[in-house]
């Protein structure tokens, strides 16, 4: 069990990173914000433009220097509640690529008084590359406000017993924060003013780092604004967001449901990999399949699939589980822009990846749990689509054994949908099912 929750813990921050790096820009959705205030009779304010909040000049040249033009969804809501005097406590929530970051980076860039010459606002995050990757948007957007300086309480950054810090910014993660604080004292906390607690969901899966926050968190002042974010909200993460964000306002925005309705779903029976193969270049010469995600249940099966398919003359791709999170992020993103037609991976290395794009979807294993049982949820995330903004799609599944149509009929209870048998020996057939 330790080690199935280590592979957890390392998935999770792994996952966060890439999502990240291959966020480059904001990620649509159509849902609605809900906002919980932790005063109901003071008004509501949100804000359509940057202009409204009254940034100060440096700082809304650094936000159009990214791109920005408008605050994003969360931003709307979260900015002015950040920005508020008397500062107020915010616990937000919305998946990865909706502008968090940018949001609470926005929120201490604010707050800081150049002038006074330590730490005032404080940010944890649960991983030493996490970490860095905020570190960058808070150099990005503070460009052209250079008095504001940062410093990284990451492992490897050394600093002497008592040595005080004069970066008015601190990002790091828990343990070595925590050192700085207390042990060494080179961060005074009595004398921070913004405390955020970013990727809370993250934090929490990594044994000792929800004991190191509320450590952190009780040696603040009560006046210090706390902040919370994270992708998900599982009980888990509520019940330590109350604990170390005492009367928060609430954001959340649900995530864009996905369906199967728009997609057209299949089945192939065959007796082995090989045969599945040969289904699938089968596929391959009756319709033009733009792009194509392939997924295996194992790296060595996604490894020969990818060099076979490559013998018949295919750009293929190959995400594996060995590879770096910066490694796995070049693959996406040359995936996204359409260098490679084909990607084959492993659920690891592909959870949370958005295949919108993609038109068709090729389960060459289907999704099981860790007892052999259909994974529907995964299912539903490699094959589904959010309506609103999804294509229409082709999903073909391979069979080939009693286990695997097994899963494959407990998929088809589950979402009360008829999953329809291919023949891939009949070209007319295939042919039918693009149009
Ligand atoms: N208002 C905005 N307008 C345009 N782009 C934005 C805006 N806010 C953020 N972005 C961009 O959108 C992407 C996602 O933003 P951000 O990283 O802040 O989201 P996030 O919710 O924190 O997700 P993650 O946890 O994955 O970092 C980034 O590339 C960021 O530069």
């Amino acid at each position: 069990i330790f080690v199935i929750k280590l592979c957890d813990e390392f998935d999770k921050a792994a996952q966060s990173l890439l999502n990240k790096m291959i966020h480059t820009s904001l990620v649509n959705t159509t849902n609605q914000v809900e906002v919980l205030q932790r005063d109901p009779n003071s008004p509501l304010y949100s804000v359509k433009t940057f202009e409204e909040l009254r940034l100060k000049d440096k700082l809304l040249k650094g936000v159009y220097d990214m791109g920005f033009n408008r605050p994003s969804k969360i931003q709307e809501n979260a900015l002015p509640m950040m920005l508020a005097e008397p500062p107020q406590n915010l616990i937000a929530q919305s998946q990865s690529g909706t502008g968090k970051t940018a949001a609470f980076v926005l929120a201490m860039l604010s707050h800081v008084d150049p002038t006074n010459k330590w730490a005032q606002c404080l940010c944890i995050a649960p991983t030493y590359e996490l970490a860095l990757q905020t570190g960058k948007v808070i150099e990005q957007m503070g460009k052209f406000y250079p008095e504001v300086k940062l410093a990284y309480a990451i492992r490897g950054n050394k600093l002497d017993r008592g040595a005080k810090l004069q970066e008015q910014i601190v990002i790091g993660t828990p343990g070595t924060v925590l050192d700085w604080c207390s042990k060494l004292k080179i961060i005074n906390p009595k004398k921070i003013s913004v405390f955020v607690l970013d990727e809370a969901d993250v934090m929490i899966a990594t044994q000792g780092h929800q004991d190191q926050s509320i450590r952190i968190q009780r040696m603040l002042p009560k006046e210090c604004q706390m902040l919370l974010f994270s992708a998900t909200f599982e009980d888990s993460v509520w019940k330590f967001a109350e604990r170390v964000v005492p009367d928060p306002n609430i954001i959340k925005l649900k995530r864009e449901e996905e369906t199967l309705d728009t997609i057209k779903q299949y089945y192939v029976l065959c007796s082995d990999k090989e045969e599945k193969f040969t289904a699938l270049c089968n596929i391959y010469g009756a319709i033009t399949i733009a792009q194509a995600m392939i997924f295996c249940h194992t790296r060595r099966t996604a490894g020969w699939l990818a060099a076979e398919l490559t013998k018949e003359g295919h750009v293929v791709a190959l995400l594996s589980g060995e590879m770096t999170v910066e490694q796995r992020a070049t693959i996406i993103e040359r995936f996204r822009e359409g260098k490679e037609k084909v990607l084959v991976t492993t659920n690891v290395c592909s959870r949370g990846i958005d295949v919108e794009q993609v038109s068709v979807v090729i389960n060459f294993d289907l999704p099981m749990d860790k007892d052999g049982n259909a994974d529907n949820e995964t299912y539903l995330h490699r094959i589904g689509r959010t309506g609103r903004f999804g294509k229409r799609g082709l999903a073909v599944n391979m069979i080939d054994s009693k286990h695997s149509m097994n899963i494959l009929n407990q998929i088809e209870e589950h979402f009360n949908k008829k999953i329809n048998k291919l023949d891939t020996d009949d070209l007319d057939e295939i042919e039918k099912i693009s149009n």
